[in-house]
């Protein structure tokens, strides 16, 4: 092959987005020790879920994340036609992870937050502060998809049972639990000196203080709810991830959050999130593509 073959292709935005939306699901399954959820170590509370099916999975999104971007780029604004069209993304996205993972249900709540963030990076590429994407997305999450379908989903039965409103709230408000708790606890552990992996541990735990995970919920009730809450917040008080102490209260949490069968499926996601919108903050990736 001609040398001149093999220079690199660039990459359009919309691929590059994609590419780094699969990264960040990516990273967060391989961060360990996470409490009860599939990390390098193993499955957590999860029979039917593995390493490397979360690696499949997050893969089998890459087309839906890049449909979804250049829908954004297309149709160029904040409204009901972007919205319709990124929920039908979202939807075969579904069906593709499903027909990858056999019936699992991977990465569900990811769909929707990652697919809205990278439509929001897409519709203003230069505007990518995390405040400002998470803001744009929430415009976009507010308005109802007229075709999505009403399914009495787990984090439906859960909004019944405990009026907790999950990832649909999540996203209207903004991403709170991203933009107020991860990505400053994100910085602030990485400022400590705490390491890359411990930092992104510390951001979990910081989402797990305070979130209504229906995931939980629907797994472990109440009970299991503020075992993980209070838990992630001992594991930040004896120090974060970094910490002997720390990390003896993360190990405790762990085997508590399994006993109960409670997995901060949830807070994954949007530790994946956070994740994403960290590298779209610090502006190398996204360059490096064609815009
Ligand atoms: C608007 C939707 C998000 C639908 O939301 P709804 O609450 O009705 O639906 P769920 O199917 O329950 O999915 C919500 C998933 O979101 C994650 N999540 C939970 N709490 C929160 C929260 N407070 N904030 C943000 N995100 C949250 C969570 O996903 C993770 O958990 C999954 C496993 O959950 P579950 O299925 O309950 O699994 P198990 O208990 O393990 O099941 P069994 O083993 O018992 O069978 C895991 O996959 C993680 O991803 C919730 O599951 C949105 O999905 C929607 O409307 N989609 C339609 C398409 C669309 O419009 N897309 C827009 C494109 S951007
Ligand atoms: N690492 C993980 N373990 C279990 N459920 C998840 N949902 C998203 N990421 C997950």
């Amino acid at each position: 092959m001609h040398a001149l073959n093999l220079q690199a292709k660039t990459l359009s935005l919309a691929e590059r987005l994609a590419d780094l939306a699969v990264d960040a699901l990516i990273d967060e399954a391989d961060l360990s020790p996470k409490p009860a959820l599939v990390d390098r170590r193993g499955n957590g509370a999860h029979t039917d879920l593995h390493l490397g099916l979360m690696h499949a999975s997050a893969l089998a999104l890459w087309p839906a994340f890049k449909e979804m971007a250049e829908a954004a780029i297309e149709i160029g604004e904040v409204g009901l036609p972007l919205r319709e069209a990124i929920g039908l993304i979202g939807r075969e996205g579904e069906q593709a992870m499903l027909a990858t993972t056999h019936g699992v249900n991977t990465h569900r709540g990811a769909i929707w937050a990652l697919g809205l963030l990278v439509a929001a990076v897409a519709l203003e590429p230069q505007s990518s502060a995390a405040g400002s994407v998470a803001l744009r997305a929430a415009r976009l999450a507010l308005l109802d998809d007229r075709y999505a379908p009403r399914p009495l989903s787990h984090g439906a039965q859960v909004a019944q049972r405990y009026g907790a409103r999950g990832a649909r709230e999540e996203a209207q408000l903004g991403f709170p639990a991203v933009t107020q708790r991860a990505l400053p606890q994100l910085k602030c552990s990485r400022a400590a000196g705490h390491g890359e992996q411990n930092a992104r541990l510390d951001a979990l735990l910081a989402i797990m203080t305070n979130l209504a995970d229906t995931c939980v919920l629907y797994r472990a009730g109440e009970e299991g709810l503020h075992t993980m809450q209070l838990g992630a917040q001992a594991v930040l008080d004896s120090g974060g991830s970094a910490s002997l102490a720390g990390r003896r209260r993360l190990h405790e949490l762990d085997q508590q959050l399994i006993a109960l069968n409670a997995s901060p499926g949830g807070a994954a996601d949007l530790l994946a999130a956070c994740l994403f919108l960290d590298r779209i903050e610090s502006g190398d990736d996204i360059n490096q593509g064609a815009f």
